[in-house]
């Protein structure tokens, strides 16, 4: 599991050589030390964020899932300040549900008055008229 000792940017950033790279990434801290010569996009990328919060770069890549649930490996810590979000996204969706019923009651709202009746209140006082207005021209010809 991943630790949860907490650190700060500027302890973070004293971790920044190639012998000892720490990094944050959501607000994870991660010691990518050992990752380094693994790193599908080398080593050189990590040294250059090392030290340094890599949210920001680590989302610019478009980084696979396979790579984001690779994160906790490497986690030593969370950055001071942060609260870490469950890989699952349960906060996220329960943040959802709201949004989700008053759809629904705003659907069965509307389907509450029968299509029928809406044809019915439009139709039958325009053939009323129309019929009018063809007998009216009718008896004129005659
Ligand atoms: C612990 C943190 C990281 C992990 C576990 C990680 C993992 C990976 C993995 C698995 C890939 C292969 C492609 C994929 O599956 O998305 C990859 C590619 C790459 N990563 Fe990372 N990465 C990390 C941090 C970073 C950071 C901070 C940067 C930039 C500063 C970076 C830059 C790249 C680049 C440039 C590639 C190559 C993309 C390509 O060839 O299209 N990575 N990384």
């Amino acid at each position: 599991m991943a630790e949860k000792r907490v650190f700060t940017l500027s302890q973070v950033s004293q971790h920044k050589s190639k012998r000892d790279c720490w990094l944050v990434i959501n607000g994870r801290v991660l010691n990518v030390t050992s990752f380094l010569d693994d790193h599908p996009g080398g080593e050189e990328v990590l040294l250059e964020v090392a030290g340094k919060d890599a949210t920001k770069e680590f989302i610019n890549i478009g980084h696979s899932n396979a790579a984001q649930n690779m994160l906790a490996k490497y986690q030593v810590g969370v950055l001071q300040g942060y609260v870490i979000k469950e890989a699952d996204g349960t906060e996220g969706a329960l943040a959802q549900e709201p949004k989700k019923k008053e759809m629904s009651a705003f659907v069965i709202k509307g389907d509450q008055s029968p299509k029928y009746a809406a044809f019915l209140e439009f139709f039958v006082p325009l053939l009323v008229a129309g019929s009018y207005f063809c007998y009216r021209y009718a008896s004129q010809i005659v």
